[in-house]
Parts: C-alpha cells; sequence; structure tokens
C-alpha cells in the first residue's frame, strides 16, 4: 500500500478540485439521508394520521413539555442547594422527597397499565378511532408525567451524592447547563410557534395531500442529489485523468533517463504491460478512492450519525460485527494482493509473446512456428486465465462473507428493537442481563425510521465491499510501477560534468575492462589510442567485443575499469548529451520511426531544413530511391521501417548520421545490406565525410575496410594485431583466416 498512496500522493496539486468533489459528495450523503429520514413523516402520517399542523403542535408541546422538566430538574437543583447553603441537608427530607417520588411514580405506572390494557381489549372493532385517540393521548400525557418524575429522582440522586461529597462547584455546573439547556430549547420554541401560522396557511392538512407533498419533495431533493453527483464523478475523473497524466509522463521521463542495461534487463514487453494494463489498474484504483471512497463513507456515516442521533445504544449493539468485517477486509485484502500481482506477471508474459510474435512474424511463418506460438500463447493465457480466476474467487468470496456479516447487523438490530416495541419497555432482558436499549418506549415508527437508516447504512457498505479488491489489484500494480520508477541508472552523469571538448586530439581507450551483469568478463585491458581524422576499422570473430567496445564510447555502458577518453577528458566527466552530439553512431539494427521519410532523416536534428536533408539523403546515395516513392520525402514508412528494403533503411540511417555532423562517427555493419553495385558508392561516400572526423568501422566486409587507415584486430575481448591491412596480412595467422574466409565466401 506504501507505494500506492506514493502514487496517490500526486493528486496533491489537484486538491482544490478534489475538495469541491468532496462538497459535492457531501451534499450527496446529506440529501440520501433526507430521503430516508422522509421515512419517519409517512409513517406517521399514514399509522397516526398526523399532518403538518398537528406535528408543529406536537413539536411546541413537546418543547413545552421539555422546558417544564427542566424547570422542575432546577427547582429540585435550588432546593438541594438553599439545604446545602443553609448548612448541609440532613439525609431525612431527602428520604421523604424519595417516597413521595415512589408512589407518585407507582400511580402513573398504574394508570399507565391501565390504559394500555384498554388499548388493547380483544374486540377492537367495537372501539371507536376517537376513543383510541384520546386513550393515546392520555398515555402520552402519563409517560410525560413519569419522564418528569424520572428527572426529579435522578436530581435527587444527584443532590444526595453532592451533598454527601459536599461538591457544590459541580452543583452550580449543573444549575448553569439546565439554564443553558432550557434557553436552547426557548429558541426552538420561539422558532416553531413563528412557524406556526405560515404552516397552518400553507400547507395542506389533509391526509393524501400532505402525502403528496412530501413526495414531491423527495423527488426534488433527488434531482439536486442527482446533479451533485453529477458534479462530483466529472469532478472526480477529472482529478484522476489529471493524475494520470501527469505520471504517464513523469514514468515515461524516467524509463527514458534509464540506461541500456534496465532497458535489456526489463524487456520492452514488460514495460509495455506497466504503462498500459498497470497504469490503468492504478487508475482504476485512484478513482475508487477519490470517488467511493469518499462519497459511501461519507453516506454510511451521516446515516450512522443519524441513527445515533435516534437511538445511539440501539445503534452501539447493531454495530459490534464491525471489528469482525474489519479484520475480514484486511485478511482478504492480503491474499488478494498476492493473486493480483501474479496475475498482473502473467500479463506481461503475455504483452511479451504478443511482441515477439508480431515482430518477429516474417520468422514465425518463415519456420512455420505458428503452430508453436499458439500453443505458447494459448498456455501464458490459460495460465492468466487461472490466476484472474483466482482474484475473482478471493473476491466473490469476499462478498458474501460482508454481506452475511451485513445481515447479522440488522438481524441484530430487528430483533432487539422489535422487542422492545413487543415489550413496550426500554430494556433488553437476556437471562439474567439486562440491557438498557432506548430513553423511552419506542413507537412502531420510531422502529421502522430506525430500520430505514441502518439500511441506508447498509447500502454504502455494500458498494464498498468490491473496493477492497481495486485497492488491492492498484496496490501490486503500483508496485510494478513504482519499482521501475525508483531503478536507478547505472550509467549516471558526474556532478561535476562538464560540455564535451571540440574534439581535435585522440580518444584514448585506456586499459579497458568490461562485463555484462551476470556475465564472464567481455573485454579484457583494452588499450588504444586513435588519432582525430583518423579511421579506424574493428575486425574480429562474432562475438568478440566490437560492438561492446563501440558501446562504452557514447556511454551506453560504463567500463569496470579503465579509462576511455576523448581530448584527455574521461568521457564519465562529460555531460550525457552533450557527448552524444559528439558522436553518430549507425547501429547494426536498423531503427526507423513510423513517420515520414524527412523526419527520419531529421530525427537528431529537427531543426534542420529540407535542404539539408535532402544533401544528407544525396550524400548516402538514399536521394533516388527517395525521389521514387509516390510522396518522395514525405512518404511514410510504417513500424520500424516496413516497406523499404533492407539496404534503404540502412541508407536512410547514414543519412540521419550525416545529417547530425558529428565530429566522430561509428559505423557497426553500416552497408551490410547494401548491394555491391552501390557499396562501391556508399563506401566512398563514407570515405568522404569521415575525412576531418575520427571513425569506427566495424564490418564483416574486407571490402569495406579497406581505405581505414588502421585496422583493429579483436579477439575473444582483447586487442591482437593494430596495423594496416598489409600488415596484419603478413603478422596475423586470425586476420589470414578472415580474409580467405571473406573471399571464399565472396567468390562463392
Ligand atoms: N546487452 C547484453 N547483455 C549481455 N550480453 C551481451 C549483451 N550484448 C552483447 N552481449 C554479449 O557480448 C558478447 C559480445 O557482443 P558484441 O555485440 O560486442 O560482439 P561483436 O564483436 O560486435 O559481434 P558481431 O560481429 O557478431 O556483431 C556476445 O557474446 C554477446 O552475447
Amino acid at each position: 500500500m506504501k507505494n500506492f498512496v506514493r502514487l496517490v500522493r500526486s493528486a496533491w496539486p489537484y486538491r482544490y478540485r478534489f475538495g469541491v468533489s468532496i462538497a459535492c459528495a457531501l451534499m450527496v450523503a446529506l440529501l440520501s439521508f433526507m430521503e430516508l429520514g422522509a421515512v419517519l413523516p409517512v409513517l406517521k402520517i399514514l399509522i397516526n394520521n398526523d399532518n403538518p399542523q398537528r406535528w408543529i403542535s406536537t413539536k411546541i408541546d413537546s418543547i413545552a413539555e421539555n422546558i417544564e422538566q427542566l424547570g422542575a430538574r432546577r427547582e429540585e437543583l435550588a432546593r438541594v442547594e438553599r439545604a446545602f447553603a443553609a448548612g448541609g441537608a440532613s439525609a431525612a427530607p431527602l428520604s421523604d422527597r424519595f417516597r413521595e417520588l415512589e408512589a407518585l411514580k407507582a400511580g402513573i405506572l398504574d394508570e399507565l397499565q391501565e390504559r394500555r390494557r384498554r388499548v388493547d381489549l380483544p374486540d377492537q372493532h367495537g372501539i371507536s378511532s376517537q376513543f383510541l385517540a384520546q386513550t393515546a393521548g392520555e398515555i402520552q400525557g402519563l409517560q410525560r408525567q413519569e419522564r418528569i418524575a424520572d428527572a426529579r429522582w435522578e436530581e435527587l440522586t444527584r443532590g444526595s451524592y453532592w451533598l454527601r461529597d459536599g461538591a457544590r462547584r459541580s452543583l452550580d455546573r449543573r444549575l448553569a447547563e439546565i439554564d443553558r439547556k432550557r434557553d436552547a430549547e426557548a429558541w426552538w420554541q420561539r422558532l416553531y410557534q413563528g412557524l406556526k401560522p405560515a404552516i397552518y396557511k400553507y400547507l395542506p392538512s389533509d391526509q393524501f395531500n400532505t402525502l403528496s407533498m412530501l413526495m414531491g419533495m423527495v423527488l426534488i431533493g433527488v434531482m439536486i442529489k442527482g446533479l451533485f453527483t453529477f458534479c462530483q464523478e466529472v469532478l472526480v475523473a477529472d482529478v484522476m485523468q489529471h493524475t494520470l497524466f501527469d505520471l504517464r509522463n513523469l514514468f515515461f521521463r524516467r524509463t527514458t533517463n534509464l540506461d541500456l542495461a534496465s532497458f535489456s534487463e526489463q524487456g520492452s514487453s514488460d514495460l509495455m504491460a506497466r504503462f498500459t494494463n498497470d497504469m490503468d489498474s492504478f487508475g482504476q484504483g485512484l478513482n475508487t478512492i477519490l470517488s467511493k471512497l469518499i462519497r459511501e463513507p461519507l453516506r454510511a456515516v451521516i446515516c450512522i450519525t443519524g441513527a445515533f442521533w435516534f437511538n445511539w445504544r440501539l445503534t452501539c449493539l447493531t454495530l459490534v460485527v464491525v471489528p469482525i468485517s474489519a479484520y475480514t477486509t484486511y485478511r482478504v485484502g492480503r491474499v488478494m494482493k498476492r493473486a493480483v500481482r501474479r496475475s498482473l506477471e502473467s500479463m506481461s508474459s503475455i504483452y511479451k509473446i504478443l511482441q515477439e510474435t508480431f515482430q518477429g512474424i516474417k520468422v514465425v511463418k518463415a519456420f512455420g512456428m505458428e503452430r508453436v506460438e499458439r500453443r505458447r500463447f494459448f498456455l501464458e493465457t490459460k495460465n492468466f486465465y487461472r490466476k484472474s480466476i483466482r482474484v475473482a474467487m478471493i473476491d466473490s468470496m469476499s462478498d458474501p462473507v460482508l454481506e452475511m456479516l451485513t445481515l447479522i447487523t440488522v438481524a441484530i438490530a430487528l430483533l432487539s428493537g422489535s422487542y422492545l416495541v413487543l415489550k413496550q419497555s426500554i430494556f433488553l432482558q437476556i437471562g439474567p442481563f439486562k440491557l438498557q436499549l432506548a430513553s423511552q418506549v419506542m413507537a412502531i415508527e420510531d422502529l421502522l425510521t430506525l430500520y430505514a437508516i441502518m439500511a441506508g447504512v447498509s447500502d454504502p457498505i455494500r458498494k464498498l465491499s468490491n473496493v477492497n479488491s481495486k485497492l488491492q489489484r492498484a496496490a501490486a500494480a503500483s508496485d510494478r510501477i513504482c519499482a521501475l520508477m525508483d531503478r536507478e541508472p547505472q550509467v549516471v552523469e558526474s556532478p561535476r560534468a562538464v560540455e564535451s571538448p571540440a574534439h581535435r586530439r585522440t580518444i584514448e581507450f585506456d586499459d579497458v575492462h568490461f562485463s555484462y551483469p551476470g556475465r564472464d568478463r567481455l573485454l579484457q585491458g583494452i588499450t588504444l589510442t586513435v588519432r582525430h581524422g583518423e579511421t579506424v576499422a574493428l575486425v574480429g570473430p562474432n562475438g568478440c567485443g566490437k560492438s561492446t567496445l563501440m558501446n562504452l564510447l557514447p556511454r551506453f555502458w560504463d567500463v569496470d575499469s579503465g579509462t576511455i577518453r576523448i581530448d584527455g577528458v574521461d568521457v564519465r566527466e562529460i555531460r550525457g548529451r552533450s557527448l552524444r552530439r559528439l558522436i553518430g553512431v549507425v547501429p547494426q539494427e536498423t531503427i526507423l520511426f513510423q513517420d515520414t521519410i524527412a523526419r527520419n532523416i531529421a530525427y537528431g536534428d529537427p531543426g534542420a531544413n529540407r535542404e539539408a536533408v535532402v544533401e544528407a539523403a544525396k550524400r548516402s546515395y538514399a536521394h533516388q530511391f527517395i525521389t521514387a516513392l509516390p510522396d518522395g520525402y514525405d512518404t511514410v514508412i510504417g513500424e520500424r521501417g516496413h516497406g523499404l528494403s533492407g539496404g534503404q533503411r540502412q541508407r536512410l540511417a547514414l543519412a540521419r548520421a550525416m545529417l547530425r555532423n558529428p565530429s566522430i562517427l561509428i559505423l557497426d555493419e553500416a552497408t551490410s545490406a547494401v548491394d555491391i553495385q552501390d557499396e562501391a558508392l556508399i563506401r566512398k561516400a563514407i570515405e568522404e565525410f569521415s575525412r576531418g572526423r575520427t571513425t569506427f568501422l566495424i564490418s564483416h566486409s574486407m571490402g569495406a575496410i579497406q581505405f581505414a587507415d588502421r585496422i583493429v584486430l579483436i579477439d575473444d575481448g582483447r586487442i591482437v594485431a593494430v596495423g594496416t591491412d598489409q600488415e596484419l596480412k603478413r603478422t596475423s595467422p586470425l586476420y589470414r583466416r578472415l580474409h580467405e574466409i571473406h573471399y571464399r565466401r565472396e567468390s562463392a
């Protein structure tokens, strides 16, 4: 998760947009809660034949009752305080008050029972609704009296405690608190009284009309909620896409800064998988965090807060399974991440097969390997299928588990709530244990509203159930992305690096040793000094290290030991870009891009004008075939130079190197694919071009190296002979053998 969090932090520049999206999410959550809250008035209208006028009157009455209750408490406390001030109250007057209250409560309870029995008479049909409403009103009145008696009892108990302990300050604080509450209640009372005339005048009193009005309000609420949901989703998408845009570019910058060692180790198909599949998985995780992970918990929290406000005891009881759910989610998450990582690796292998097959389709077809490649692809996709199924299984397993836990929550709420309503009690009796679950006896509509709110909690939780799998997928993908981003290039620029000298003197290879990672030593003690303007040919058997030696000059790799110097300056002390600007390379494998021929030639010098491009093409003898193409220099060539012959591609690569006008030229088998007719011409062109530049020629063709000033013979990573063609023929048996092989092949 560390890497995921690290990548998510890239969204920081878009925090204001995200802030607005959170505000929208908050509005969505509030409006969702209000939708659920509409259940209570609907039930009240249907069950109690309530209407807005009755509602506001009841509200004002209940506030008046609260104020009365608070007044009674205050009076009781003030009495205790007075007794306290008079020199400490004795226990006797207090116990008299307790007895008085007990008798009062017993009377109230008897009355209550009697009223309830009347409501529960078996022959309900005979009882008029007027009688029922009257009895319900009486019950409410009695309950109110009971609550007042309870409050007095409580205050008295506290008062006696305080007296015993003599904590006068607490008494004062309590009095101040009651005053504060009374002021607040008075404020609400004034507000409702202010609203009352308007409610009586404008709102319907009829049951059906009230219901219709309520539905209309819910509908408007849903529309406004839809608008906020839309805004939130658009803002989240914007933040996500911007973050991905930044990350992709950062990732590309880091990757292109890597050295060749990292590229050859990683493989381009794996890189592609990280750029596409992994980045996509991260994007989905980010989207989940920005949208669902903010909106749904907000909805859940607001509903839970509402449920707490409604009945905190019962809500607490239903939330006992939350730790179990959290632990299950955590365990599933760990297993999931491992499974996802494996499936991502398998996807990388699929990319690899695709790339190899499509790039090498000519070879695949020529060797009739279609079936083999199909089998390879089949096996890897099957492997991916197995791994994806495992991910899906873990994902699907967690869903029913979480659903089960949600159901347990609902069952707890349903059973205990129903118990309270059916027994008309505020206590839940489990064996010898008595648990208080309400502050007052709950009505059926209160219970149903609480269920609706709890259902409002379970909906976001259900929506969050697959969030975990998305996050784990994103976390696994982030690990792979970060692993590559954090990779340090082995070829690094020294902080003291200088601009390259204008090469005028020498290039020195001084006791150069080099080996590829994990391979035996390849170059062993290469020492060679090349003068400016000299043309040096490197010859030797396959794999002896010629190309490798030349790769060390532009620092594609760094030497293990020894030094390479240009005009006396160590190449490691020269700025990378500046060093490479000095050198023109025509590699063994011609690389062309899917673009026009002109832009391919001007690749290393995008500012070059058309005349310069045509001039370079003429020099490399490419002009003739280019002008024969339908769009000439503007002909778009296919991927990797598709649509051109090998020789034509090589000439374009040569033109590209010539256009840069480098001081040092490296030609690695640059004319190997050119036909005999043109070879002599191109050789002449190279000869002319190499004048005034230091040129390294790698070639197996003895004809191509004839114009070299010196020939360096390499064998098994060591220089075995240096001299002209004639000298080497005389002194080196290996050179003679290479010569013979070449001419035998030529004449065959
Ligand atoms: N990126 C690499 N990682 C590991 N080993 C490599 C790498 N590139 C080349 N080699 C190995 O280094 C050795 C020398 O390769 P190099 O390309 O320098 O030979 P060469 O003399 O240019 O051969 P040729 O005449 O066939 O082009 C070979 O054995 C090759 O397998």
